[in-house]
């Protein structure tokens, strides 16, 4: 059974990679990227397969052209992109798969058969945005311009109803890591949000889960989902 791969979108400084990556120190096991192709020159440590494929332009142009990608764009004249093959790879690993893309990545997204789980990452507001996006020092001030206003757009799309599954609200960085949690529960599931229930809920719940899980083999996601649910192994 491989796990429906779950699109995390949000506008730059949202915090999207500060939540993945807590979710992937604790559940390491549970989710993976996907591998992009890029044609962009390896850096040294950088390996074809782990870190990108690398291939050739005129490669990648033809496997466009095939139509396969999910996604692709080019940045200072390089092409990245992601594969319908590299997310289907990672679904044969029993984990799910994450995607972290812009607006117009869901966009391309939503015209494939891919059929995700869309997540938005909200900021609490535009002023915390911009003091976010200051504070990590990453930015020079026309960047940081060009992503608020960027994220005025992806809030405006996010507002259509239905484009996105969920919106998590990034106030309280714990609050919004347990909801994202809670939300990918259902993923693992593929049933009705269950983790607001209490004692005999919770526990229906998890024996369902466990059982569906050990079912399918997916020990190590039985250990997500104890984790949780708050049982320790
Ligand atoms: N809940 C939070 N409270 C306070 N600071 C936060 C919170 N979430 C993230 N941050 C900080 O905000 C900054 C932006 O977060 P992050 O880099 O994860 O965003 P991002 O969505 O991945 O951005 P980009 O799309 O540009 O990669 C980081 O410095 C991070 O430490």
């Amino acid at each position: 059974m491989a796990f429906q791969p779950v699109v995390l979108s949000g506008p730059s400084g949202s915090g999207k990679s500060t939540l993945v990556k807590k979710l992937m120190d604790e559940y390491k096991d549970c989710f993976a990227f996907s591998v992009s192709h890029t044609t962009r020159k390896p850096r040294p440590g950088e390996e074809h397969g782990k870190d990108y494929y690398f291939v050739s332009t005129d490669e990648m142009k033809k496997a466009i052209q095939n139509g396969e990608f999910i996604e692709h764009a080019e940045f200072s004249g390089n092409f990245y992109g992601t594969s319908h093959k590299a997310v289907e790879d990672v679904g044969k690993t029993g984990r799910i798969c994450i995607l972290d893309v812009d607006m117009q990545g869901v966009k391309n997204i939503k015209k494939t058969n891919l059929d995700p789980r869309y997540i938005f990452l909200q900021p609490p507001s535009m002023a915390v945005l911009e003091e976010r996006l200051r504070k990590r020092g990453t930015e020079n001030e026309e960047s940081i311009k060009k992503r608020l206003s960027a994220a005025k757009a992806e809030l405006e799309y996010a507002s259509n109803k239905g484009t996105y599954d969920h919106t998590v609200v990034n106030d309280e960085l714990e609050e919004a890591y347990e909801k994202l949690k809670g939300i990918l529960i259902q993923v693992c599931m593929r049933a009705p949000h269950v983790t607001g229930g209490v004692g005999p809920v919770r526990l229906s719940a998890y024996v369902m889960i466990s059982v569906t899980l050990f079912l399918n083999e997916n020990v190590f996601k039985q250990k997500f989902i104890q984790q949780i649910f708050g049982w320790k192994t």
